[in-house]
């Protein structure tokens, strides 16, 4: 055992770094490079990074480019060439689509074509992960350790790991009894990931017997539809509804996974909400931000489920993937239980939305 952190540490640490706009340096196989979140760069950064010389990227995922007309030739992204009077302004404008129908025109933006994109697709996952815009400035580097040691910056080298996984292993960390109102038998565990990174939940109500499917929610959180009592969206009354039938079961399990907007952070559900508010649809928005339809992890459920002894349910959701994902990743789902609650006003084109474009079931 080292007292040094491991890869998935220095991930994480890189997360912060790119949080706060602090530069991180990445080096692998195909090289060393620094990179910077977009959304997170101040002018003086812009200023330095320029002034190492050398041809720095705009790293956005296929999605963005797609609106921004940028041909994207890595598949899954596109590294745009940025112009040589490039302001702070220029790049915002790339990574963040609030504008793009006040002044749609960005460029024509040109694209880099050919070499190793490694780096690149590592810099968007991490961006991305970090809960920020999926953009990063990418500027290739000859030589990386040295750069971030004279510098003080997080070296993430994964040469040796070429397919760093970010999701770090769940432990539990605590359980204590919660009393509720659907039910007094109430307990509520802590899973904690190795990196640090955000907690989840699981409500267990009663004593589920671990050798008969449980009745199970995976609900993601949502903050203004959980708390707020927003009309948006049905995640509120479908919260207290599964709790409800739990209770009224005697037996369930409810996990609360903290992966708010479907995994693109509260920030930028915001962000596509005031998309929504321009016209575009749930769907439309994250892909003008840059990210796909769903951007959860639902093996970080499945992993839960498997650490307190389940190992089949019957699956509260109207969603197909849920219940793919919970079979690729061991655990069976014996049922599928309907949960349809809180249909309104507001709500009825994203529910109708996710029935056409995300297979949900009506
Ligand atoms: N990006 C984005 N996320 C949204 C929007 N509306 C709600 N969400 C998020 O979507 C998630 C809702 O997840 P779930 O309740 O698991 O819903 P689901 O995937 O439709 O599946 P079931 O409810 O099980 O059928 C929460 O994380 C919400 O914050 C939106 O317009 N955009
Ligand atoms: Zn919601």
């Amino acid at each position: 055992m080292s007292l040094a952190p491991d890869l998935t540490e220095i991930a994480a640490r890189a997360r912060s770094d790119l949080r706060m706009g602090v530069p991180v340096v990445l080096s692998g196989r195909g090289g060393a490079a620094l990179i910077m979140a977009a959304e997170t760069l101040e002018a003086q950064r812009l200023a330095d990074l320029r002034a190492l010389g050398g041809t720095p990227v705009l790293a956005i995922t296929a999605r963005r480019a797609t609106t921004l007309k940028a041909r994207a030739y890595d598949d899954d992204l596109a590294r745009v060439i940025l112009p040589p009077d490039v302001s702070l302004g220029w790049i915002l404008s790339v990574a963040d689509p609030a504008d793009d129908l006040k002044s749609p025109m960005k460029g024509p933006l040109t694209s880099e074509r050919g070499g190793a994109v490694d780096l690149h697709r590592l810099a968007l996952s991490l961006v991305k992960s970090s809960r920020l815009l999926p953009a990063a400035l990418v500027l290739p580097l000859t030589e990386g350790v040295e750069f971030a040691r004279r510098h003080g910056l997080t070296l993430l080298d994964t040469a040796a790991a070429p397919q760093l996984e970010l999701t770090s292993p769940l432990h539990p960390v605590v359980s204590a009894r919660l009393p509720l109102a659907v039910s007094e038998a109430g307990r509520l565990h802590i899973f904690r990931p190795e990196d640090g990174g955000e907690e989840h939940y699981a409500i267990e109500i009663g004593q589920p017997d671990r050798a008969v499917p449980v009745l199970a929610r995976l609900h993601s959180a949502c903050f203004t539809g959980d708390l707020m009592g927003s009309l948006k969206c049905d995640c509120g009354p479908q919260l207290r509804g599964a709790l409800a039938q739990m209770g009224a079961e005697g037996a369930g399990v409810l996990l609360y996974l903290n992966q708010e907007g479907r995994g693109i952070g509260l920030a930028n559900k915001m962000r596509a909400y005031s998309l929504q508010d321009q016209g575009f649809d749930t769907v439309e928005a994250n892909h003008r931000l840059g990210f796909e339809d769903d951007e959860r992890d639902f093996r970080i459920g499945a992993r839960i489920l498997s650490l307190m002894g389940f190992s089949s349910v019957r699956l509260l959701t109207n969603n197909p993937a849920k219940i793919a994902m919970m079979e690729q990743n061991g655990i069976k789902v014996i049922e599928r239980v309907p949960l349809k609650l809180g249909e309104n006003t507001h709500n009825h084109h994203y529910l109708a939305t996710k029935a056409a474009k995300s297979g949900h079931m009506l």
